[in-house]
């Protein structure tokens, strides 16, 4: 069967993206489909497969997939490409709100091919979690930004192994059973943040991870390293922005911006 999809970028994490409004796809085959079109070699290629669902209570549903056909409640840099894809085609004004498995979420379209997420709260936020992995200490804090994040702060973003380290802490027994996602974080001048992510179900470092930008820039807040709207430049070098409130430790208003571009759109037989 022949289907059509669109590849977009968001700041280097890049996806899949299929309209299925008409149930072309059974929902049972989105791992398989997810692990076939993911594949950089022998097929598309990307990080994640993102599905455009009916919604009959918001503009559309957004259903995630990994690379490896694992599902993720959430994607923050699937959700500025769902949107810009939904209002490309018409599925949606440039103002939209949209159901995730994470919680619902309020979009709009910026010029300059940008897009903001207005997001639902993080939670699960667990401070100052001590762990020595083979010699090296690490001091991690974990929160919930629609899927799981260890945070862990860094004097040289260079310096980490952020596949042997980030590996390591994903699959730890702190996390067990479905492991985390791992950012790598270090503050710079002018509010700016650098950040890397070992990606879980990518299992390899992506060059942004969305959810992973909001956890780092909401932790960097409450160690008082940054402010919002915190200033983050993602790995592949993309600039995005994250901003929320914090009161004792709850988080409220987390709104992400930056970019989403759909790179081209094809005919891919499944
Ligand atoms: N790999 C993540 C889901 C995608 C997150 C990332 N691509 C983002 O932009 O938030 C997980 O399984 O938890």
């Amino acid at each position: 069967m022949q289907i059509n999809f669109s590849k977009l970028t968001a700041a280097g994490n890049d996806f899949v993206l299929i309209d299925n409004r008409e149930n072309i796809i059974s929902a049972k085959d989105y791992q398989s489909l997810a692990v076939k079109l993911c594949d950089r070699k022998y097929s598309i290629g990307a990080d994640g497969l993102i599905l455009l669902e009916k919604s009959s209570s918001h503009d559309f549903k957004m259903k995630y997939l990994n690379s490896d056909g694992s599902h993720a409640s959430m994607c923050g840099n699937g959700g500025r490409s769902i949107a810009m894809f939904a209002y490309e085609i018409g599925a949606a004004k440039e103002k939209m709100i949209f159901e995730t498995d994470a919680g619902i979420i309020a979009a709009g379209i910026i010029p300059g091919s940008r897009v903001k997420l207005d997001l639902y709260n993080p939670k699960d936020l667990r401070r100052n979690i001590k762990l020595e992995i083979e010699g090296e200490k690490f001091d991690i804090d974990f929160i919930d930004t629609g899927v799981p994040h260890a945070v862990i702060f860094v004097d040289d973003i260079e310096k980490p192994d952020v596949f042997k380290y980030g590996r390591a802490i994903r699959l730890h027994k702190e996390f067990a059973p479905a492991g985390t996602n791992v950012d790598f974080v270090q503050p710079t001048k002018d509010n700016t943040i650098l950040v890397r992510t070992y990606e879980r179900g990518v299992e390899g470092e992506t060059l942004a991870c969305g959810t992973g930008i909001i956890a780092s820039a909401i932790i960097s807040g409450l160690k008082g390293l940054a402010e919002s709207p915190v200033k983050v430049i993602a790995r592949g070098g993309d600039n995005l922005s994250v901003s929320f409130k914090t009161e004792a430790e709850k988080i409220t208003n987390v709104i992400l911006e930056g970019p989403a571009i759909i790179s081209f759109t094809g005919v891919v037989n499944i």
